[in-house]
């Protein structure tokens, strides 16, 4: 027998709130989503805080019962009215009033408080509750239910002051067992109403089913209907609140995401909002025009962005002058803070943000250097989201660094939330309240001129980005990570080394995907097309595409700059036995640094196409001693004479123009007499080391010739 519906029509829902903040918003969205923001009455909005300096660590909170009481005061002989009272910021609703109602009707209470695990604020106190039933013990006074007859007698039973805590008012009222008694006070010890979650998050889990988020108390198995984060539980709260109260489904996705956002596409250019685009180069940076690229090709209107750039390195002051002057005047204005500057990171972003409120700005689009935002709609998207603050997710490929944490430890530092690895690989895609974001974010300017809201780089002696989420937590002010669609990723400046020549070429190891973009051969993965025959010169010396042009001329560069060629003769120090059979004039990889890049090189774009073509030959890694660059000239050494390579295979790819650098050159494969005459910058070759392909390289008549040998597997 079902009982028949509850009317809530005169339930009575109060809250506190002085500030508009993300919680209260928060807060209030989950009254609207249950449909009963008819029966909400928030106290105190908009008038200043009386109940006591910090309400997270210190007590107070008085204020809260004082503003209730004279808010009941009309209701105060009506004992059939059922009111609920809860904290609002840290507090989500997850069931509507009837559910509420009905489960408070069931436990034979006329004022039920919530309960916890700790005695606060007074512990002494703990030895004066009633026998313990299973449950928690202690009264929390962030969420009570009660009919408005008895929790006015029982509000009003003494008299407290705003600075008075409200939470030890309330423990000695339910400790007065003639109260307790008189009005039928109990506590909700299993959670079937409330559930506190200070000392308790690990009595809860998210469960989706039906398609839909929502709690279970795994210790009590109870479904709490009204969540809340309080004490230190506040970032918990926060990570559970991205999903209850219909704010994701494994059905819908992000349901939250789509509201309060706003449509830019039908705007005018000149509506748009105004955005500052603040750009940090604060450490030695690899693909930096790659970077400013990304920039760049931002679809927004430029008339409508300012740029601020902070550069703190030398080595990269050249490439944000050029990008400056070539692009500059395209943006509403933009102004720089070079490396002569001599301006501290703090300071810089201090002055960005004082830049972006002096041009009027909406928005403040902060973005380090190691932020590749891929995706041109990045910024527009952003804005169109319309948070506080806002990051684009964004990680290191292959990798599961990002630019966020899902969860903090006590300390501060860095925590796995449940949910990290389904956000940063986007099996799971939405808008997630975090703790830390980090590298590009995008706030609004409402914050930056709030002084209360002004974000701060500078905390004690945190890091600029760990001041940044620090002091927005401690504010409360809500840090979203989107990743509702592909936004970026960020480049490793870890390794990054500026005094060797082209840094970037060096960066196959720790930037993969930015390297492959940059250097290898545009049609490289068309070797793997299978509708196609690799190309064969020479009878099994098998031809690719593999690096681009400007990887053969920064690997010239490299060896040129260099420049301690071998003298060609057959005593070379650099080798084990100290003697080479067939020299050539060259320069080791090793001895530009380059070895451990090579090989992987090897590993990861030679060997695929060696197995493509000697079938039934593998060795990974691919081992090699001999890695070098050639150098041919007719006046040094012109040509080499014929002979075996020790290895299984090797690869020789051309590093300069034939018929345009230089003249003759090539190789030749005695036992066909076959020659590869017109090799081409960037195409490799690939033929067996021993035994069948003895070869010679040809005579160089004028110029110099390049090529780039590798013994692979000797
Ligand atoms: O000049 C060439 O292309 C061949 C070079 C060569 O065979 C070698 O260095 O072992
Ligand atoms: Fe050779």
């Amino acid at each position: 027998e079902t009982p028949p519906p509850t009317d809530t029509d005169d339930v009575l829902v109060f809250t506190v709130a002085t500030n508009e903040t993300d919680g209260y918003k928060r807060f209030l969205r989950s009254v609207d989503v249950n449909g009963f923001r008819d029966n909400l009455r928030v106290l105190g909005l908009g008038k200043p805080w009386l109940g006591g300096d910090n309400v997270k660590t210190s007590v107070g909170g008085g204020y809260k019962l004082n503003l209730l009481k004279k808010a009941l005061e009309n209701y105060k002989n009506d004992d059939e009215r059922i009111v609920v009272f809860t904290d609002s910021y840290d507090v989500l609703y997850l069931s509507g009033l009837a559910e509420i109602v009905n489960k408070f009707k069931s436990m034979n209470a006329r004022i039920l408080f919530s309960a916890e695990g700790s005695c606060w604020p007074d512990k002494s106190l703990a030895s004066k509750y009633p026998p313990a039933t299973r449950g928690k013990r202690f009264l929390n006074s962030g969420g009570f239910i009660g009919y408005a007859s008895d929790l006015y007698a029982v509000l009003t039973y003494a008299p407290i002051k705003d600075k008075d805590d409200d939470q030890l008012f309330c423990t000695i009222a339910y400790l007065n067992e003639e109260l307790r008694e008189r009005h039928k006070i109990k506590l909700d010890h299993k959670s079937e109403i409330f559930q506190n979650l200070y000392g308790a998050v690990a009595d809860v889990e998210l469960k989706f089913e039906g398609g839909k988020a929502s709690l279970l108390n795994t210790v009590y198995n109870t479904e709490p209907l009204v969540l809340h984060g309080n004490g230190y539980s506040k970032l918990s709260l926060n990570s559970l609140g991205n999903y209850l109260a219909n704010a994701w489904s494994p059905e819908e996705g992000c349901i939250m995401c789509w509201e309060g956002t706003i449509e830019l596409d039908e705007t005018m250019p000149e509506a748009y909002p105004i955005i500052l685009i603040a750009i940090f180069i604060e450490r030695p940076t690899p693909f930096l025009n790659e970077f400013f690229t990304t920039i760049h090709q931002q679809t927004y209107p430029k008339s409508r962005l300012h740029l601020f750039v902070h550069n703190n390195v030398e080595y990269h002051q050249d490439a944000v002058d050029s990008f400056l002057k070539k692009v500059g005047k395209e943006y509403n204005s933009s102004k720089q803070v070079s490396v002569s500057d001599t301006m501290n990171e703090v300071d810089a972003r201090n002055l960005a943000l004082d830049y972006c409120l002096s041009k009027d700005c909406s928005g403040y689009f902060s973005v380090d250097s190691i932020s590749h935002l891929d995706n041109k709609y990045t910024l527009k998207l952003l804005v169109e989201q319309q948070r506080g603050i806002v990051a684009p997710l964004l990680v290191r490929p292959y990798k599961m660094w990002s630019n966020f944490w899902g969860a903090i430890m006590d300390d501060g530092f860095y925590a796995r939330s449940f949910d990290y690895m389904e956000i940063v690989k986007n099996e799971r895609r939405g808008l997630w309240n975090v703790p830390f974001i980090s590298s590009c974010y995008l706030i609004n300017a409402t914050l930056i001129s709030n002084d209360k809201t002004r974000p701060s780089y500078s905390e004690g002696d945190l890091d600029t980005d760990m001041a940044f989420a620090y002091a927005n937590r401690e504010r409360s002010i809500f840090m979203y990570l989107s990743n509702r669609l592909d936004f970026g990723h960020l480049v490793n400046p870890d390794s990054y080394d500026v005094t060797v020549t082209h840094p970037d070429l060096y960066q196959i190891l720790d930037n993969k995907l930015d390297w492959e973009k940059k250097y290898i051969h545009e049609n490289y993965s068309e070797n793997f097309n299978p509708n196609r025959t690799p190309m064969q010169p020479c009878p099994d010396v098998y031809w690719f595409p593999i690096v681009n042009e400007r990887f053969t001329k920064e690997l010239i560069d490299v060896m040129e700059m260099y420049g301690r060629w071998s003298d060609g003769s057959n005593n070379d120090p650099r080798l084990t036995g100290g003697y080479e059979n067939v020299p050539t004039r060259d320069i080791h990889m090793n001895q530009v640094k380059y070895e451990p890049q090579w090989l992987y090189f090897l590993k990861e774009y030679v060997r695929p196409l060696q197995e493509l073509v000697f079938t039934g030959y593998y060795h990974d890694p691919p081992r090699a001693l001999m890695n070098f660059v050639v150098r041919y000239r007719p006046d040094e050494q012109p040509s080499l004479k014929p002979h075996h390579d020790s290895s299984t295979y090797t690869i020789n790819i051309a590093l300069n123009r034939a018929r345009v650098d230089y003249e003759g050159g090539g190789c030749r494969f005695i036992r066909y007499n076959c020659s590869v005459t017109d090799t081409k910058p960037g195409w490799m070759l690939m033929h067996p080391g021993r035994l069948t392909h003895y070869h010679e390289g040809l005579r160089v008549t004028n110029g110099t010739r390049y090529v780039m040998i590798s013994f692979v597997d000797p």
